[in-house]
């Protein structure tokens, strides 16, 4: 079988052009192929199939093997993918788990616009949203100095998150008035990884609400520089919601 390996900002996936449908692999054969030590190495693994109506279909794991919900990275490196294979070119329209997306591609970036976010909820002083993909969001001091990986697998796991199954965790630092940098713990992967698309826009919305951000809003992750570009506000929803930033191939190879 054929792999390709991209990344966005450091959220690394392995991809299988899956158009003829032939991929059988179980939970734990994906988390081997994304052990970082005896597989190739990823945040998740992606499928791209063939939909009626899209340009494609995209499926998504994340790293332990388990069917995840909607990675903007991920989406934003599939969209790199079916450009590479001569699937699209300037613009792709594809189905995910969460609905239907439109990405717009360039040399250095792909844009890809986001499903419509209608509210974001306070819990004690965190913040929940969905962007696709369950996201807490929570301000902090100093970013750099954050034990992402234990308290974002405390917040993970609590008791308030498990009606939708856990969630992921973003810890966040105001820069200055238009740059956020965003820390991720990820569900699914059940560590910190280097970038996390849904999570950077969840992170960016809940600033503009509760810190008067405005569109575009720049984001550092440890992988790299994304943008989130939005129209309207938390009263009336958030809509035209773009995740922008690099998407690269890293290597082809065969298992
Ligand atoms: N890395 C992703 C988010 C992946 C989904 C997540 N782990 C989950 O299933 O909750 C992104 O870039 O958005």
């Amino acid at each position: 079988m054929q792999f390709y390996k991209y990344q966005g900002t450091g959220n690394d996936f392995v991809i299988i052009d899956d158009r003829n449908q032939a991929f059988n692999l179980d939970t734990p054969a994906i988390a081997a192929l994304c052990h970082r030590r005896f597989g190739i190495g990823a945040d998740g693994l992606m499928l791209l199939q063939m939909a009626e109506g899209y340009d494609f279909r995209m499926v998504y794991f994340n790293s332990d093997g388990t069917e995840g919900t909607m990675c903007g990275n991920g989406g934003r490196c599939l969209v790199r993918f079916a450009a590479d294979l001569g699937i699209v070119q300037e613009k792709a329209h594809f189905i995910a788990v969460d609905g239907p997306h439109l990405a717009y591609i360039t040399p250095s970036t792909i844009s890809l616009q986001m499903q419509d976010v209608a509210n974001i909820a306070q819990h004690d002083d965190d913040y929940f949203t969905n962007t696709g993909s369950p996201h807490v969001v929570r301000y902090v001091q100093q970013v750099q100095f954050t034990d992402v990986k234990n308290i974002g697998a405390a917040i993970r796991y609590s008791e308030a998150y498990q009606g939708q199954n856990g969630t992921n965790v973003n810890f966040v630092e105001k820069l200055d008035p238009q740059t956020l940098f965003v820390r991720t713990y990820e569900r699914g992967v059940e560590d910190e990884t280097y970038s996390c698309g849904t999570g950077v826009t969840a992170a960016a919305l809940v600033s503009n609400t509760t810190k008067g951000m405005h569109s575009p809003i720049q984001i550092k992750t440890l992988g790299g520089e994304l943008a989130v570009q939005f129209e309207g506000n938390s009263t009336d929803g958030f809509t035209e919601i773009f995740l922008i930033g690099p998407a690269k191939h890293v290597f082809t190879g065969e298992i």
